[in-house]
């Protein structure tokens, strides 16, 4: 039984179609990463699933009473707003103190709650951010480029939280990164997306495909490579791609007008 699924989805905003017939599900506990280009759509792939954005065509279906902590790309809090850490978390609706508190002691922030947000550092607000994504006891979490600024170590920390939590709390995670060796070593399926659906497919199945390993070799270096080779791929005005690794052929039909610049 799939938490959200798509079908057909596509987005236009601004006058031009951001995402095109995006297909797409993710089923209880599965970790699914999206990987693209910066303006591929990720972000707003992320906002139509949980509901923050309506598509322009095509559906979401999520599955009834579904529970969704988000944590955001980006969130500017003016740094003048006086804003402790308990008020914060108090924000999406209220939350008893212990409970606060035990998400915070839950995400390495034991004790901040008197703290203001304006005085976190990078990692410390990541994992405010993610305690706030807990209160709801989610079927699922949805972090986009939750640890965009953080140093290798931060990084490498945060991921392993999420997958203790994922295993604790026994939900789905959708995330989009741009840490590879990450996305190869800790996905159990990879979304490629480039305004629509390069390719999808279990890590070490795409890895693993003679036509990757001739190509690109193997190890995160090969990871990148298979990244590139995803996007740098060209289209003839069919919508055809020249070259591909993956073995998904249902991508290929998609319409790649979009990338012509119409609408
Ligand atoms: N509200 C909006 N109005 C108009 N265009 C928008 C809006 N939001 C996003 N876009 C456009 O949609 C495209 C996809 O944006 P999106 O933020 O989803 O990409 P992304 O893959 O998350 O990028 P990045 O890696 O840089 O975060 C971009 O070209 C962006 O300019």
């Amino acid at each position: 039984m799939s938490l959200i699924t798509t079908d057909g989805l596509t987005m236009r905003q601004g006058g031009k179609t951001v995402l095109s017939n995006v297909d797409f599900s993710i089923s209880k506990g599965e970790i699914v990463t999206i990987l693209g280009p910066n303006g591929s759509g990720k972000s707003t792939l992320l906002r139509l699933l949980i509901g923050a954005l309506r598509p322009s065509a095509g559906k979401v279906v999520r599955q009834k009473g579904l529970k969704i902590g988000y944590v955001p790309q980006k969130l500017h809090i003016d740094p003048t707003l006086p804003l402790a850490v308990s008020r914060f978390l108090q924000l999406p609706g209220r939350v008893a103190p212990a409970a606060a508190k035990a998400a915070l002691q839950r995400v390495g922030a034991t004790g901040f709650e008197d703290q203001q947000l304006a005085s976190l550092s990078g990692g410390q607000f990541q994992r405010v951010l993610l305690a706030r994504a807990l209160l709801s006891q989610p079927d699922i979490l949805v972090l986009d480029e939750a640890t965009q600024g953080l140093d290798q170590p931060g990084s490498a920390a945060f991921y392993s939280l999420i997958e203790e939590l994922r295993q604790e709390l026994g939900c789905a995670v959708l995330m989009v990164s741009h840490e590879l060796h990450v996305v190869m070593a800790a996905s159990d399926r990879v979304l490629c997306l480039n305004g629509h659906v390069c390719c999808q497919g279990a890590p070490e199945h795409v890895a693993s495909a003679p036509e990757y390993r001739a190509l690109f070799g193997t190890g995160t270096h090969g990871a990148l490579a298979l990244y590139r080779h995803e996007h740098d791929h060209d289209h003839d005005h069919d919508g055809h791609h020249h070259h591909d690794g993956c073995d998904h052929d249902h991508a290929h039909t998609h319409d790649h007008s979009h990338q012509e610049g119409s609408v």
